[in-house]
């Protein structure tokens, strides 16, 4: 489904009344390549097709509103009580959100009461035991240095009204919460309760995901930083396979349903020469299958890599048990590499022909390390951004770059589907160049 003008309108809690300190700061209210003005829109279509498609007034089109600081906000700063929270799985860059949120709330907007709530939305339960801590300047000076998150996270979903009763408690304003899909899955449950009680508080997302899976963002923090850390592991992978006869370096990287990361990784180096992901289902047996052609290109070539993303090839491994799930409700992928290290050992052995496997599987290697200093720039203008977005009193949000420039996308857009690999969108495209392995298998 395309989005529509109205799927892009963020909710916001109320008018802005209040001259923002940071108003002497902002240029004149017009746009330019550099800059978008508050009141204009940032076009959701980019091509001439797209927009003559939507067969509508220039005013009608689609647009995000832009990012960035306002003139007037909704919040007093020194009135203003703000909470912070890190949800799901781990992601290089959170620390950096973390500390620039802190660091713009202080700075620039003067707010003194900022609460880190910890280990994911437990820390707004107060029957786990965990209390929320100050942040300050002090507290978050030097943790971008670090992987992982300072506040701890969690899986496994919580009550919305005992969250927000939470909130009410501590006469928090705003909550920023920096997680992935079911993360802002949660923070919509829990903008939709504020709003039921009739509260003003604001709601914001930082979408966190190494596997790049949240859409109309174009990428997410830590994504790059995740797949430079995996071309380490191609590159070994590379090396050993080249140094034996016929030897076939395996690599499985992160990636539950998008294979962003095994791609990025591949075009990174050129070293892979099969990737499998999840969005393009791969046939093994047969003349034309997977295995054929790997044992084909290591008789030619001596030597071959596979990346494979984890979600790749989950058909193979279904069984009749139940689908296992995680606390938050995500379903536990069977190990491809494993089965795949197997059958192409199989599959060697079968065709009388040597060979040597090494298998790499970087896990959590790739996600745990800190930012690179591209991401830690993109954490550090994305937190920029879920602060000025939240003293103008936005809620319900998640800011994200669309087209280069910083906006506010609705929460409900945000998770209204998956980012993916688009089987004939130019990524893959680049990937099958760069490989040379055919569209299909089989
Ligand atoms: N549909 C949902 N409604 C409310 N909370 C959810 C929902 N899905 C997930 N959550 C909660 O969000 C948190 C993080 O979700 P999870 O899927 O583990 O990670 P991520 O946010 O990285 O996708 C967990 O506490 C989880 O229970
Ligand atoms: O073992 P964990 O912590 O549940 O995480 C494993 C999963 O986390 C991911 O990194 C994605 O995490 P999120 O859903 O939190 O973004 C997947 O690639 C991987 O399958
Ligand atoms: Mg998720």
């Amino acid at each position: 489904m395309v989005p529509q003008a109205v799927d892009l309108t963020v909710r916001t809690l109320g008018e802005c009344r209040i001259e923002s300190p940071l108003a002497p700061l902002l240029p004149e209210p017009e746009s330019t390549e550099h800059y978008v003005d508050e009141d204009d829109r940032v076009l959701f279509d980019d091509t001439r097709s797209m927009v003559a498609a939507r067969k509508t007034k220039l005013d009608a089109l689609p647009g995000f509103e832009p990012g960035g600081p306002r003139r007037k906000i909704f919040f007093q700063p020194s009135k203003t009580r703000v909470g912070i929270v890190t949800c799901g799985g781990l992601c290089p860059g959170l620390n950096d959100v973390i500390r620039g949120l802190v660091l713009e709330l202080t700075s620039h907007y003067g707010v003194t009461k900022i609460y880190g709530f910890r280990n994911g939305y437990q820390g707004f339960i107060a029957g786990y035991g965990h209390p929320p801590i100050d942040l300050d300047a002090e507290a978050v000076s030097g943790i971008n240095e670090y992987g992982g998150t300072i506040l701890g996270t969690s899986r496994g979903s919580q009550d919305p009204y005992e969250i927000v009763d939470c909130l009410e408690q501590m006469s928090i304003n705003v909550l920023f919460v920096i997680g992935g899909d079911g993360s802002m899955r949660g923070a919509l449950t829990i903008a939709d309760v504020v709003k039921e009680r009739g509260l003003k508080i604001a709601v914001i997302g930082v979408p966190k995901t190494i596997d790049n899976d949240i859409p109309y963002i174009e990428q997410s923090f830590g994504f790059q930083t995740a797949f430079s850390k995996a071309t380490e592991s191609l590159r070994s992978a590379h090396v050993e396979a080249r140094a034996v006869p016929n030897g076939v370096g395996l690599v499985q990287v992160m990636g539950r349903h998008s294979g962003f990361i095994a791609c990025y990784a591949t075009l990174a180096n050129n070293d892979a020469d099969y990737v499998l992901i999840p969005e393009v289902p791969f046939q093994l047996d047969g003349e034309n299958g997977f295995l054929a052609h790997l044992r084909r290109r290591v008789a030619e070539r001596g030597h071959a890599v596979v990346v494979a993303a984890e979600g790749a090839g989950q058909e193979y491994l279904e069984s009749d048990e139940p689908g296992q799930v995680d606390k938050s409700g995500n379903r536990n992928l069977k190990d491809i590499g494993l089965f795949l290290r197997k059958r192409i050992a199989e599959d060697f052995a079968a065709h009388g022909m040597e060979s040597s496997l090494k298998y790499i599987d970087p896990s959590y290697a790739i996600r745990s390390v800190p930012a690179n200093p591209y991401d830690s720039v993109y954490c550090i203008r994305l937190a920029h951004a879920a602060v000025h977005a939240a003293m103008a009193g936005r809620t319900a949000m998640v800011v994200g770059r669309w087209r280069g420039r910083f906006v506010h996308v609705p929460i409900a857009l945000a998770i209204s589907k998956r980012n993916q690999v688009d089987p004939t969108g130019d990524l893959w495209m680049s990937v099958l160049e760069t490989t040379g392995q055919p569209r299909h298998f089989g």
